[in-house]
């Protein structure tokens, strides 16, 4: 290997990045591509010995000349050496909860979050940068202290690794290891150096240790590699090398990410004054057939509540207990809080110098591309608006910014109605600077509904918040004739229980039987709206029942028996959903929104009385004032002496499943977290649990699992249910599948399927995927789909199966290999029914075939910082409801390493393990050893402590 000190490379790079100049092509970003150019045609340029590609970047790298991030390369000052890629300043790490999650429903969660990396530490480039003129390269360095290598199962890869000494002096390799072991790796050098037998360098020598991975498996296999060195006058030094292999499948392979990943960077945007044009709002927003009598205010904050730094007197309000003389108060700045923090996050899709077309089918409309939407990063729906300037005018003190109403979403792009003056002095490929918003109305609604609370007097209603002291009816009815004589009124009927016990078919029954009524049924979120609507459909005549969707709802997702017996708002001649009159609606008896949607009909302002009743399903899911949507202006309170018809409130949910989605962790903290269900049941006396048994006036605790097969029922109610769920289900459905062939233990039907995957994220979604998990779902999803009905097992159709991410990169590249990539899958003809969603969009749901992939997985070790790197995945509610979704088999593929640091998933992975449903990756428990690697790291003289250092950059 020919010698080049650091100087010498870095002289090298430098003639590179000029030469990349002279020849036009500086913004070549490529990794792969600059190899290229700099194999083919800068290094045949003369006759003159030049240093290989990699350790030029490497040098460039470590001369603050160049900023690497994977295939990413960028020219250029980056400030000092190893300076860190300019990351995010808002929102910080500690501006938001980790548990946090935008309002955003149905969306992913944690990827949201995600984004916010620590940044790469002083003390990363401390652990990987050249001391005393000593460094480590590779031909497959990958910058960052990275190396990076293919390698296909079965067969050994071998790279080699060379330890140079490019300083004037002598200096001595004691030895080398890995840090953590990692059974497919093993490590060669041609005189066995360690300590007892160490390796003197002089000056100039190069000495070649050889890294090879052997492994039986597709996956990822990361080692973090410690050299250690002496040198005369300077003592002992180490130098770190982050060293993977990665076997991937020819699926994973095309999965993989389109575009590197970057993330969120801070708007630059100075301080101007803006000239505001309306757009043209799509046609079903403006004359709709139901009247808006109630106005909706803005309900702005007030501007002080960021300048006065919410000190005083908010931490007052904040800190006081909620009492319906508070109420408004402290749902309104909850609700401000929580508004702030979306704002801040909303900034970080901003995007520059972006081009827009004209829509050649509608030429008043412009298309924007916005990567990410389709996984509603940033969500973005029809009637929603955005900003745009154009870029060309970014430095003028007063802008002219154009306000473009979404007219449709379609897949990565959306089509935009801007002022005839855009359009008139448009031309294709303008560039534009975009500014998103986000949708207030979920949050006005809100305020409306805590403002009326209080105007309408809905104390009560609502729990009784202060006057307890109702009388209690002993009489023991069940459920639902409590419901159906309204017993509890006017305090609300609460039915709560595990999951499976049959909450939601306790409610349809209740809605079935309650006589001379207009019910409104509501749920959080659209999936569980649906459900309601899907089962009612199996009890009610059709013509009772009306199914409302949000305009801005994707008709595409609205599920089919909802659309095949049209009891639904969509209208087919105007491809919208509309809103009918209120003389139409009110001869529905059952009406069923989201709470959210339910506002629109508090607008629309119906008689008193009209609503009879009001059912929340997964009332735990949502925040309170979002459940007050659906009750202030909609319900009238009983009071035996004025009013004995006053409505009567049910509410159905599980503490024990997903609460309410926020971003503001001072929201959170301060109690909007707590849903409607969860404050009552544990504080007001009525809900309480007496000597033995909850009051059936008030509440009705389930406890029979009629969904899943004993063996899934196992760990969630030892978990969570204190033992007290009993197994119901039929188990005609629930064993049939305990003689799959596919089983690792016969009569145990649970798979976890053991991956060594790769966190991978791409473009600017900060959302992350794992495409070996991909390719083992997929090849469980064949076993399932092809060879049907064998051995007693019945038909299963793609309906009856359901696949669940936590993240929504990864719902999108699962879609994507089941109807796009796999030739087999895709080839079914109802491939298009399987659902693939986040746990929200499963909360309520229910498959005799449930997949789970958990995506996070382990990347370059030298921390432990496993909080971090489980994100979400540790949040016992989304644990709890992912794994009781399934009725006759769950498979998890997932990485048990990274699993196990969570105590839930490692209680399951432990049972999973003890029950011989185990199979996959080998994975053994941890050994202390292994687990002191911390201690070990922080003994190596380079800082105090290793935080968040194992993320990839
Ligand atoms: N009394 C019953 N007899 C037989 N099956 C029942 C009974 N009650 C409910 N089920 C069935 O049990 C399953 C779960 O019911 P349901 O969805 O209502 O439960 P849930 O408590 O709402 O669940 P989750 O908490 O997950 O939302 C459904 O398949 C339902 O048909």
């Amino acid at each position: 290997m020919p010698k080049f000190n650091f100087r010498e490379r870095r002289e090298f790079g430098d003639q590179f990045v000029q030469f990349l100049k002279d020849t036009g092509r500086e913004a070549v970003s490529s990794r792969e591509a600059l190899r290229t150019i700099y194999n083919v045609e800068f290094r045949t340029r003369n006759d003159t010995k030049t240093p290989n590609f990699s350790s030029i970047l490497f040098t460039l790298g470590q001369s603050g000349r160049a900023e690497v991030r994977g295939d990413f390369v960028r020219f250029g000052k980056v400030g000092a050496a190893h300076a860190a890629p300019s990351c995010l300043s808002a929102p910080r790490a500690d501006e938001v909860a980790p548990r946090a999650a935008p309002a955003c429903r149905d969306t992913d969660q944690l990827g949201l979050y995600a984004h916010i990396q620590p940044a790469p530490s002083a003390l990363r480039a401390e652990f990987i940068g050249g001391k005393h003129g000593v460094e480590i390269l590779s031909e497959h360095d990958r910058g960052n202290g990275r190396i990076r290598f293919p390698v296909t199962p079965n067969e050994p890869a071998t790279v080699s690794i060379w330890v140079q000494n490019n300083g004037a002096e002598e200096v001595t390799l004691l030895g080398y290891r890995a840090l953590r072991k990692q059974r497919e790796f093993t490590f060669h050098d041609e005189s066995k150096v360690t300590r007892q037998q160490p390796r003197v360098l002089q000056p100039g020598d190069s000495y070649s240790i050889e890294a090879r991975c052997l492994t039986q498996h597709y996956g990822y296999y990361p080692v973090t590699v410690l050299f250690e060195f002496t040198k005369e006058q300077d003592g002992p030094f180490s130098i770190g090398r982050f060293v993977s292999a990665v076997a991937n499948s020819r699926l994973a392979e095309e999965l993989g990410p389109t575009a590197p990943y970057r993330p969120y960077q801070a708007n630059l945007r100075k301080t101007v004054t803006f000239i505001t044009e309306d757009g043209v709002p799509p046609d079903s927003s403006q004359h709709p057939e139901l009247k808006q009598l109630i106005p909706l205010g803005f309900y702005n904050y007030p501007k002080d509540l960021i300048t006065s730094g919410w000190h005083w007197p908010c931490r007052k309000s904040l800190a006081a207990e909620l009492q319906f003389e508070n109420y408004q108060e402290k749902f309104q700045l909850l609700l401000h809080l929580e508004e702030l923090q979306m704002e801040v996050d909303i900034r970080r899709y901003d995007m520059q110098d972006v081009p827009m077309v004209k829509d050649t089918q509608n030429k008043r409309l412009l298309i924007l591309e916005v990567p990410g939407v389709a996984e509603n990063r940033p969500s973005v729906l029809r009637g929603d608006h955005l900003f745009v300037t154009r870029s060309e005018q970014r430095t003028l003190p007063q802008l002219v910014q154009y306000k473009g109403y979404v007219h449709a979403v379609e897949l990565e792009r959306v089509k935009l109605g801007f002022s005839p003056n855009l359009l008139a002095s448009f031309v294709n490929n303008l560039k534009f600077d975009v500014i998103f918003t986000f949708n207030r109305l979920p949050l006005r609604v809100q305020h409306r509904a805590v403002e009326l609370a209080k105007k309408r007097n809905l104390g009560e209603a609502l729990g009784g918040l202060f006057d307890r002291n109702l009388e209690t009816n002993q009489e023991q009815y069940d459920a639902v004739q409590q419901i159906v004589t309204g017993m509890s009124r006017p305090a609300p009927y609460i039915i709560f229980g595990p999951p499976g016990t049959g909450k939601t078919v306790t409610m349809v029954e209740a809605i079935k039987q309650v006589r001379d009524s207009h019910v409104l049924a509501c749920a959080p979120s659209n999936s569980a709206s649906d459900l309601l609507c899907q089962r009612l459909l199996k009890h009610l005549d059709k013509g009772s029942i009306y199914r409302i969707n949000a305009s801005s709802r994707d008709y595409r997702q609205v599920p089919e028996e909802i659309k095949v017996r049209p009891c639904c708002n969509w209208d087919d001649a105007q491809q919208c959903h509309v809103y009918p009159s209120k003389e139409k609606l009110q001869h529905y008896r059952v009406i069923i929104t989201t709470l959210v949607t339910a506002g629109r009909l508090v607008t629309a302002q119906f008689p008193d009385g009209h609503f009879s009743h009001v059912f929340i399903d997964e009332c735990g899911h949502a925040v309170e004032p979002e459940c007050l949507v659906a009750i202030a202006g909609i319900l009238t309170t009983m009071d035996r002496e004025t009013n004995t018809n006053g409505g009567q409130l049910v509410l159905a949910g599980d503490p024990k499943q997903l609460g309410p989605i926020l971003r503001s962790p001072l929201a959170i903290e301060h109690g909007l977290e707590v849903s409607l269900l969860e404050r009552l049941m544990k504080h007001n006396s009525l809900y309480q649990k007496g000597a033995e048994s909850y009051d059936p006036q008030f509440v009705t605790k389930l406890l029979r699992n009629y969904r899943s097969h004993a063996a899934l029922l196992e760990i969630p109610n030892q978990e969570f249910y204190d033992g007290e769920l009993q197994e119901c289900a039929d188990r005609l459905i629930s064993y049939s599948y305990c003689t799959w062939e596919e089983l690792p233990t016969q009569g145990f039907p649970i798979i976890f399927h053991g991956v060594s995957g790769e966190d991978q994220r791409e473009g600017n979604s900060p959302s992350f995927f794992n495409t070996l998990e991909v390719e083992a779902l997929v090849t469980y999803l064949k076993k399932l789909l092809q060879s049907q009905g064998k051995r007693g097992r019945s038909r299963i159709s793609p309906k009856e199966i359901g696949i669940i991410s936590p993240y929504r990169k990864q719902v999108e590249k699962i879609r994507q290999a089941i109807t796009k990539k796999d030739g087999d899958l895709m080839k079914l003809p109802d491939i298009k029914e399987l659902k693939v969603g986040s746990v929200e969009e499963f909360q309520g749901q229910e498959r005799r075939v449930l997949l789970i992939s958990t995506v996070r997985s382990c990347t370059e070790y030298l921390s432990m910082d496993e909080d971090f790197k489980l994100g979400f995945l540790k949040n016992p509610k989304r644990f709890n409801v992912a794994i009781t979704r399934a009725k006759a088999l769950l498979i998890i593929v997932g990485n048990p390493t990274v699993l196990s640091k969570d105590p839930h998933w490692n209680t399951f992975l432990r049972y999973c393990t003890a029950k011989g449903g185990y199979t996959g990756y080998p994975y053994a428990e941890e050994s202390p050893e292994e687990d002191a690697l911390l201690e070990e790291l922080n003994s190596l003289h380079l800082g105090s402590r290793f935080p968040h250092m194992e993320t990839g950059f």
